[in-house]
């Protein structure tokens, strides 16, 4: 990739990184592999929900995206002239079980054992999400994550990767976001399987919980040393304290208090008590969640800004949050109309270390969507890296703050398939023209390079 343009960052007043700080980037199966019917891949829900009409931007799928599957090695390449020390990336679980159980597609393990030697080959750590939402649709056929068996099969599918690829990967994560599985599939049904059913989302993020701990015993009885758990996680902002914590509660806290102090917080419970009894929750579970973690993986975008509304309705992304308006924030947006506030990060990632402290943190997600054009072979994506400019400061204040945060991976490597909207949200620091597959690596992308160079801005 020739340098069109190199970011000279001046050695005074560089902002440096702690020495053997992780820098890398991140992308998804669904996302960016494509071949949807290649090699016994089975469907998934995302494959059944991107057919369903209207469900996706003008239709857009997964069956070919950036045909990651067939143009790894120049991914992999691309990752190397960045400099990239890390690569986070999903496996498919359809691809390995095409119907969610019993013995692994062959081909499908041939995949990932290619890419991690061709990333092993360009010297890059790879870093594995076992579950990024691409659940095998025969899964869902018998309930999906409101049916306890499949975390069960998620345990089954860990062991079976981990078995494959265990003497080569290091750092496993069991589930990207489990809040955006059981509230954006199974509550407000924007993403798949698209069900509307609030009462049965508590269910499913239960589940998720239970497969993450199951997978974290059988990883973790493999011989597995560097396992972790990925979440969304969103500072509230709020001129009202009790509608700060109940949307503090739906987001992080019912996933972070289960994880990682072994209960459910009561105020969660109580809320939730108009929707389900929680009997799903059976003896032992949670002991089974809390098991151990090395790592907590925190995708970070933007604060949640919230008030306190008498008779507001519940947000559909939040059952339980009666009484709680969503104003939207008084900031710069990105194209997802999302608020750039980088001061989030700082406070999100301070308040971790001080309310759940002694696990490690890597920002394992953090990026922006931004309204590219390709002129002359180039992009000048600045709102993008001033985007991440500013969250990487943000990051690097929360070190100053005594926070034990191991690393920093940009979401996305890739332009990809954005779930609902499709293709038409780019996230990734390189351009992909999805006519050509023609990869061009963005500024956001040179001054990147220059980052990791120097580990530090
Ligand atoms: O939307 C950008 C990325 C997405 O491409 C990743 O697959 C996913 O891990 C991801 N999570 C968030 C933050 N959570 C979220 C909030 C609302 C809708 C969708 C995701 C953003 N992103």
């Amino acid at each position: 990739m020739s340098a069109q343009k190199s970011y000279n960052l001046q050695d005074s007043g560089v902002l440096r990184f702690p020495e053997g700080f992780v820098w890398g980037a991140a992308t998804a199966a669904y996302q960016i592999e494509g071949a949807a019917r290649d090699d016994g891949r089975g469907p998934s829900i995302w494959d059944t929900f991107s057919r369903t009409p209207g469900k996706v931007h003008a239709g857009h799928t997964g069956d070919v995206a950036c045909d990651h599957y067939h143009r790894y090695p120049e991914d992999v390449r691309i990752m190397g002239d960045l400099g990239l020390h890390a690569y986070r990336f999903s496996i498919s679980w359809p691809r390995i079980q095409p119907d969610g159980a019993g013995p692994a597609n062959p081909r499908g393990l041939d995949f990932y054992d290619r890419l991690v030697d061709e990333l092993q080959g360009g010297g890059i750590t790879p870093i594995v999400t076992l579950y990024h939402w691409d659940l095998p649709q025969t899964l869902e056929d018998r309930g999906g994550w409101t049916n306890r068996e499949t975390a069960e099969r998620f345990a089954e599918y860990a062991a079976i990767m981990y078995s494959r690829l265990g003497d080569r990967v290091e750092t496993w994560t069991t589930l990207n976001e489990p809040w955006c599985s059981a509230f954006l599939g199974y509550a407000s049904g924007i993403h798949a399987p698209g069900r509307t059913e609030p009462e049965v989302s508590f269910a499913a993020a239960h589940h998720l919980l239970l497969g993450h701990g199951l997978a974290v015993q059988a990883l973790r009885a493999a011989g597995a040393s560097q396992i972790g758990i990925t979440l969304n996680l969103a500072p509230v902002l709020s001129d009202d304290a009790e509608a700060a914590s109940i949307v503090d509660g739906l987001q992080n806290r019912i996933f972070l208090d289960p994880v990682l102090r072994g209960e459910y917080p009561a105020d969660v419970v109580e809320r939730a008590g108009r929707f389900t009894d929680w009997s799903f929750v059976k003896d032992g579970d949670l002991e089974i969640i809390s098991q151990p973690i090395d790592l907590l993986g925190v995708n970070y975008y933007n604060p949640q800004t919230v008030t306190g509304r008498a008779g507001e309705p519940a947000n559909p992304v939040y059952p339980g949050s009666e009484g709680v308006a969503f104003p939207g924030a008084d900031a710069p947006k990105t194209a997802m109309g999302w608020p750039v506030q980088p001061f989030g990060l700082t406070d999100l990632l301070v308040r971790l270390s001080h309310d759940y402290p002694g696990t490690p943190l890597i920002i394992t997600e953090n990026g922006a969507a931004f309204d590219d054009v390709v002129e002359d072979g180039q992009v000048h994506d600045v709102g993008r890296l001033s985007y991440l400019d500013g969250h990487l400061r943000a990051a690097h204040a929360a070190i100053e703050a005594g926070v034990d945060l191991r690393g920093y991976l940009v979401w996305s490597l890739l332009d990809n398939f954005e779930w609902a909207e499709g293709y038409r949200k780019r996230f990734g620091v390189v351009h992909v023209d999805y006519n050509t597959q023609r990869r061009t690596p963005k500024d956001s992308a040179l001054w990147y390079r220059e980052v990791v160079r120097r580990n530090g801005l």
